[in-house]
């Protein structure tokens, strides 16, 4: 049997979200969000779920942290809902909302778990989305005021920091094509959105310097790999419009203060012009500490006139799929890796989001999923190719600790190590559970 070492110091997670797993969302003085909106809209979320129960994590989080002592995780990824703590999204604290995650925090300190907190991850208060949401500039002041609170209220506890999760899925995939909440559908919408979204990372992230917080803290886009379906310029274009709106679409304004041309000129020529006011890329271009970037799945691309906006269609190649229809492919994992360090440098990576849904059952007890230990592993060895040819990847966090809601999947979908009875609220540690363990109770790979 071969082994692949991981270094010294590289760090094993999981990660969860407010919304997806907390619940208890009119207890503990929570005010509204988009996502209690959405999921409340009928036709929104598959089967009508919504988050209003969940995983109950804000009652059992302390069961929830003892499965990650005995998984023997370094860190813990979970973020904030900014309306547990803003209940009209500025204005007045929730002071109950503070205490929760205090007693949240010390808990995982208590055991020896690292915090990193997400202080966006997709569940705007209602009242900030009433007044425009994110298309609203004042929703970035709104935003870098709650970061401010958060910062000075947990400083010293917590010391990594994560100020937007996937800014692709916050802007394009909720405000263009409208899976998500709010469920907009316009392109230039989703452009300005995306704009604010990135002018929000950059003004926090200073205000984090200004106030000399001690840590780390950086943003999780979420990344894929689009392999050209041939040499054909056609295609090769095609697929670098597919990865750019979705990698340098937000990368690029962080790391050299501009954004892609090319990406710039195609939203333009699709009515949908970027509006850039002086110093807002100043204000982007702050240096973060490190990146995580969220993977799951990669595809084959090639230019179609009629594939959408982009012009771009994904080429079934028959690879396997994931249980909600994404294809398995580790080497695109590889590839994008490789690609944003050849772009972006050295910055230090997390992987802050990595997993796959596979829907399987308990059965006696357990939950065989093999596929999913499959997947892990041949992801995880990515990462270990990547990390030998140089990419400076720091940690992995495996996307889910908990099945949860999985947004406009509802309950369907599964990505945990460890399965909820959604019934019962019963925590079932799956086969995929003890492999993690392993991997990282020796921080190897066996191969
Ligand atoms: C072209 C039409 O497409 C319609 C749906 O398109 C997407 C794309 C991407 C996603 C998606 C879901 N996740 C997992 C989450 N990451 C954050 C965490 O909360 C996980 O639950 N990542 N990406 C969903 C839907």
């Amino acid at each position: 049997m071969a082994y692949i070492q991981f270094p010294e110091d590289f760090k094993w997670g999981v990660a969860t979200a407010a919304y997806q797993i907390e619940g208890a969302v009119r207890q503990g003085g929570r005010g509204p969000s988009i996502w209690d909106t959405f999921s409340h809209t009928p036709g929104k979320v598959l089967n009508g779920d919504n988050g209003d129960v969940a995983c109950d994590s804000y009652h059992r989080y302390e069961e929830d942290i003892a499965l990650m002592k005995e998984l023997g995780v370094n860190v813990y990824r979970f973020s904030v809902s900014w309306p547990r703590i803003f209940p009209e999204g500025t204005g007045k604290v929730n002071k109950e909302g503070l205490a929760f995650y205090h007693r949240m925090v010390d808990k995982l300190l208590e055991n020896g778990i690292e915090p990193m907190c997400t202080l966006y991850h997709w569940d705007l208060p209602q009242v900030l989305q009433d007044k425009g949401g994110w298309d609203n500039r004042e929703t970035v002041e709104a935003f870098v005021a709650y970061s401010e609170l958060i910062f000075k209220e947990f400083s010293g506890k917590i010391k990594s920091w994560l100020t937007i999760n996937e800014p692709w899925c916050v802007s394009f995939l909720s405000n263009f094509i409208g899976a998500h909440a709010p469920g907009n559908q316009d392109l230039a919408l989703a452009v300005n959105i995306s704009h604010h979204l990135l002018l929000a990372h950059g003004k926090a992230v200073a205000r984090f310097r200004d106030l000399d917080i001690p840590g780390k803290i950086g943003f999780a886009p979420n990344v894929t790999w689009l392999e050209p379906y041939s040499r054909d310029q056609e295609d090769v274009e095609a697929c670098r419009r597919g990865m750019g709106w979705m990698v340098d679409w937000f990368l690029d304004p962080i790391f050299t203060g501009t954004y892609p041309a090319f990406m710039v000129d195609w939203f333009a020529a699709n009515q949908a012009p970027l509006q850039i006011k002086d110093g807002d890329m100043e204000w982007i271009k702050q240096p973060v500490d490190f990146i995580g970037i969220n993977y799951y799945e990669s595809n084959v691309g090639r230019h179609n006139p009629q594939g959408g906006m982009l012009e771009v269609e994904s080429v079934d190649m028959g690879y396997k799929k994931t249980d909600i229809g994404w294809f398995i492919n580790a080497e695109g994992f590889y590839n994008v890796l490789t690609f944003i360090a050849d772009k972006y440098g050295e910055i230090p990576i997390y992987i802050t989001e990595n997993g796959i849904c596979i829907n399987d059952g308990v059965e006696d007890g357990t939950v065989n999923d093999q596929r999913r230990i499959d997947y892990l592993k041949g992801h995880i060895a990515a990462v270990a190719r990547s990390l030998k040819s140089g990419v400076n990847i720091k940690g992995y966090i495996t996307w889910s600790l908990l099945d949860n809601f999985e947004w406009a999947e509802g309950y369907s979908k599964r990505f945990g190590i460890v399965h909820v009875n959604y019934r019962t609220l019963e925590r079932t540690k799956k086969e995929s559970f003890f492999w993690y363990q392993k991997v990282i109770g020796n921080s190897w790979l066996e191969v």
